[in-house]
């Protein structure tokens, strides 16, 4: 240990280190009784990423919260993340915890992977994103979003969208991954295995959360009922997979397509548990995120009548009432604009997090100014909060926390905008998100004339895998 702290004194000396410009206050610095009494019995702040962006503009945009037995640095600096997820990426790794977190779960899948093992995934992977057909993919999209036409009243009642976007992006998910859909979205052909998969997936992602929330407690934590939902989660995999191969070379929109990653997948290796992790990380990291992103949408869309209107002047000028191409929703700026400003101002990963593999530094933070490099040691965690950076008003304007899209016009913050995260860990899944996204949205401008709500709550984050919002989005919509 004592050459261990030698060496820690050489590389905080050689790197020009400071002392961290700010500190969280902490009631006992030594064991951390207080972060155990607030975990096993202080109720979870309701806005917590609020609080998290109003600690920032208290401590400053990077501070440390240190305790004898475990260290964590905060930052929302963009060069810090920038270091983090690039030029400093050989030095971070997923934290233990979060891969702990997940693997108990969802097996070992590009989401709790690192080094070789992950680079060899996502290699593995991106041919088969690479390969998508883009028409293809907006004709089955297609199919999923006429059986949530027939889930909306069409009287305009109120009708909450959020668990439909969750279904449907269930749906088209299970599609595109495996061949099959569950169909949950479809009363007709839906069955109770299906909505029983829902179910234990809903399950298995909260227990995920529960365990990263209570950090290294969790290995005290032990949930039979979700334990019980994995064992069926991996089940109803396992038998799409064996339907699946056996399927092969049989004709299937998903599979001519190149669309079927199962498929793909399957031509690399036969290893079925090696198949069900990833089919089911991918499902994790497709599904919720563009379910979410969808529901942030149109809970703002809802409260703002002239953006609405806006978006679906633009859609009808581009391609009528008829479903777009994709080179058509590509012509779309204002529908782009609000895409990537409700990502901005509710980032679907709001918080991430990354741990140290060496006794490395962040380039800012130390120092009375803020302005020297900073000593993070080996295992200590780098909690980055992009809900925070998102609203830096010298990138985005004094204007920071509105639903402004037009700020899009020539605004290109690089850094200082990450809804998919940067570096070589950047999502895989990117491109394939927002064609599914701005499809969804034409055809649902196209299809309503307004969109109205009539309650007047602000937005609070449901804090769970992906973030969306708490209360649902219940809306009225008017068809044209
Ligand atoms: C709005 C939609 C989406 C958002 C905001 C989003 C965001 C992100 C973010 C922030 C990460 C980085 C996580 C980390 O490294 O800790 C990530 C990773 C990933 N995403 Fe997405 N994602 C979306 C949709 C998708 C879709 C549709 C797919 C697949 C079809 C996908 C596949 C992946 C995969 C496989 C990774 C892991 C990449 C790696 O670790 O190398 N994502 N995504």
């Amino acid at each position: 240990h004592i050459s261990h702290q030698i060496h820690q004194r050489q590389v905080s000396q050689a790197k020009g280190c400071k002392d961290a410009q700010s500190k969280a206050p902490v009631k006992d610095r030594f064991i951390g009784l207080d972060f155990i009494y607030d975990c096993l019995f202080t109720k979870p702040i309701e806005k917590y990423l609020d609080y998290t962006y109003k600690t920032f503009q208290q401590l400053g945009s990077t501070y440390v919260c240190q305790r004898w037995t475990w260290e964590a640095t905060y930052t929302c600096d963009s060069r810090n993340i920038k270091h983090i997820l690039a030029s400093g990426f050989a030095e971070f790794k997923l934290p233990r915890l979060r891969v702990n977190a997940m693997m108990g779960l969802l097996g070992s899948g590009i989401f709790t992977l690192n080094g070789h093992s992950w680079s060899h995934a996502r290699a593995v992977l991106r041919p088969c994103f690479a390969k998508q057909n883009k028409e293809d993919m907006v004709s089955m999209l297609e199919t999923h979003f006429q059986a949530l036409l027939r889930r909306i009243p069409l009287g305009g009642e109120t009708v909450d969208v959020q668990p439909l976007f969750f279904w449907l992006t269930m749906d088209f998910a299970t599609h595109f991954l495996m061949g099959h859909s569950t169909h949950v979205l479809d009363r007709a052909s839906s069955h109770a295995k299906e909505k029983q998969f829902v179910d234990d997936y809903l399950t298995c992602s909260t227990e995920i959360v529960r365990k990263m929330q209570l950090g290294p407690l969790q290995i005290f934590s032990f949930n039979f009922g979700a334990m019980r939902a994995r064992s069926r989660v991996f089940k109803y995999i396992d038998d799409f997979i064996s339907v699946s191969l056996d399927k092969e070379g049989e004709n299937d929109d998903a599979t001519n397509s190149g669309l079927n990653v199962l498929q793909g997948l399957a031509a690399l290796t036969t290893d079925r548990k090696q198949l069900r992790d990833q089919i089911l990380h991918i499902l994790v990291a497709s599904r919720d995120t563009t379910a979410c992103l969808l529901s942030n949408l149109f809970f703002v869309l809802s409260r703002k009548p002239h953006v609405y209107e806006r978006l679906r002047q633009e859609v009808l000028s581009v391609a009528g009432t008829e479903p777009a191409t994709s080179n058509q929703l590509n012509s779309m700026e204002y529908l782009k604009w609000c895409v990537q400003e409700s990502l901005r101002l509710h980032p679907v990963i709001p918080t991430n997090a990354r741990e140290a593999s060496k006794d490395t530094i962040l380039p800012y933070g130390g120092g009375k100014d803020g302005n020297s490099p900073l000593l993070i040691k080996k295992g200590s965690l780098v909690m980055y909060n992009t809900y925070a950076m998102h609203r830096d008003t010298e990138v985005f304007g004094p204007d920071a926390e509105e639903f402004v899209p037009e700020r899009w016009n020539g605004l290109r913050p690089g850094w200082g905008y990450l809804p998919f995260n940067g570096g070589p860990r950047i999502c895989i899944g990117q491109k394939f998100a927002l064609l599914e996204t701005h499809y969804l949205v034409s055809r649902m401008v196209q299809t309503f004339e307004t969109i109205k709500t009539n309650k007047d709550t602000e937005w609070v984050e449901l804090y769970a895998l992906a973030t969306t919002c708490k209360d649902g989005v219940n809306v009225s919509l008017k068809r044209a």
